[in-house]
């Protein structure tokens, strides 16, 4: 029988654990890693995703050291930012930030990036970051009250989740729609295949 090893998926994030089960897989244990996600001064938004998934990645290793049962596993995080141009938008905490974030992106194109860290069981670490260009169309003062009333754009890059109420706001996307949601499906799902995660296991059990 093959050895199977188990997933470990850190991240606190409802949307990266809804994903990975689209694709059929469950990781055998979630561990959000609470980081400073604070861009350093003139880091580009690329490097932003490649440094902070890697360091959520090799946060988790450092926490599971040395406990039993955990030593082969496939650990994955994920970050996911926002840019317009090589401003960086965060993950607002007012509704001030959200609104200037949205006021921002309308009538505009930006870019969703997403920094994709594998650390395998002999612990080599292997990374990606994905680019999506989404274009919103231009939102009035109605659709960003109303937008930031829903609630919506809370915990989200950017200040809105394109899975929800702002889908509508998308006039083109280029690239990954998955990417944008927070984890690029077909560029994980290789990254674990090209480890030798069985990514096929679950698939005929239903
Ligand atoms: C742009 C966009 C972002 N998002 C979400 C995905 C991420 O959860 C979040 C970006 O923040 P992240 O810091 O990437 O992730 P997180 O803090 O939510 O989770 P964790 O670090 O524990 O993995 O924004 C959407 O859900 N929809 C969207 O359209």
């Amino acid at each position: 029988m093959a050895l199977t090893h188990k997933l470990i998926l850190a991240s606190g994030s409802p949307r990266r654990v809804e994903l990975l089960a689209q694709a059929g897989i469950e990781p055998a244990r979630l561990m959000p890693m609470d980081l400073d996600e604070t861009p350093k001064r003139t880091e580009h938004p690329r490097s932003l995703a490649w440094r902070l998934s890697a360091e959520k990645a090799r946060a988790a290793l450092a926490a599971i050291k040395g406990e039993p049962g955990w030593e082969g596993s496939y650990i994955l995080a994920a970050d996911t930012v926002v840019s317009v141009g090589r401003r960086i938008l965060g993950k607002p905490e007012l509704v001030s930030e959200a609104s200037s974030a949205l006021h921002l992106l309308s009538g505009r194109s930006h870019r969703v990036y997403t920094g994709v860290c594998l650390i395998t069981p002999d612990r080599t670490v292997r990374q990606k970051v994905v680019d999506t260009k989404v274009r919103f169309k231009r939102l009035s003062s109605h659709d960003i009250d109303s937008y930031l009333a829903s609630g919506q754009w809370r915990g989200k890059a950017g200040a809105y989740g394109i899975q929800g109420i702002a889908g509508s706001f998308v006039v083109k996307l280029v690239g990954s729609y998955t990417n944008v949601v927070g984890l690029p499906l077909y560029e994980t799902v290789s990254l674990l295949a090209g480890e030798g995660y069985d990514v096929h296991d679950s698939w005929t059990k239903g």
